[in-house]
């Protein structure tokens, strides 16, 4: 159950962002995926996941399955629905993904008592703790997420630092794309010198701008 990316460029509004990105993630790890802002992170996480096309390369399991079967995707927008109550917005993700039971999720990200509230009125720690557990009922063994614990506290940053270290335990993955220390070991991949020019994005075409 490895993902494999392979020299992948990937692109944002028609301009080359990243190119020739490589990397395994087999399971039971964590990659954390690092650089400064605009490098391109968020970008890459969309194109692992299946939301945007790779300019060039590939992302696909390394036995030959698709990756977007795999990947469960938390973006900065936590996929949240607003008029939803939080028990509703985790059991529509569980129809979706084929999956019963979100009372495991509710007690793991702290949100038994919560589970009437409609997710827009949640506090923005709370509707992120939300969108996290979106991860847990999905059943998906490769968990893509972007800057996870913005909004949380450090109990909530903890909490969420074990659960992936638990998930990687029952054999799933993790990709993680944050600016802060987790508190546990993980791969770490710098972006930076990954950035595109116009030589090492060659489908680029300039004259297009
Ligand atoms: N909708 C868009 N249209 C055009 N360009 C965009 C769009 N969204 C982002 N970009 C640009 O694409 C580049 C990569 O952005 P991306 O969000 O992937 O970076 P990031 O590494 O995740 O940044 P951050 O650390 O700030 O979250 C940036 O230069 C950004 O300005």
């Amino acid at each position: 159950m490895t993902l494999e990316v392979q020299s992948v460029a990937v692109q944002r509004g028609s301009v080359p962002v990243l190119a020739g990105v490589d990397f395994a993630l087999p399971a039971g790890e964590a990659l954390f995926l690092r650089g400064p802002n605009g490098i391109g992170k968020t970008t890459l996480l969309r194109c692992i996941a299946g939301l945007q096309p790779p300019l060039s390369g590939v992302v696909r399991m390394a036995n030959g399955g698709a990756a977007t079967d795999e990947i469960a995707y938390a973006s900065h927008a936590d996929g949240v629905k607003p008029t939803l109550t939080v028990a509703e917005n985790l059991s529509f993700w569980a129809s979706v993904f084929g999956a019963s039971g979100i009372d495991a999720a509710l007690e793991t990200f702290d949100l038994v008592e919560l589970r009437n509230r409609a997710a827009q009125n949640l506090s923005a720690g709370q509707k992120r703790r939300l969108g996290l557990a979106r991860m847990l009922v999905t059943g998906r063994n490769i968990w893509a997420m972007d800057e996870p614990t913005v909004s949380l506290d450090a109990a909530a940053t903890a909490n969420f630092a074990r659960v992936v270290q638990d998930h990687l335990a029952r054999g799933g993955s993790a990709l993680i794309a944050t600016h802060i220390d987790l508190g546990f070991d993980a791969k770490v991949l710098d972006l930076t010198p990954f950035k595109a020019t116009t030589e090492n994005a060659p489908e680029f075409d300039e004259a297009f701008l």
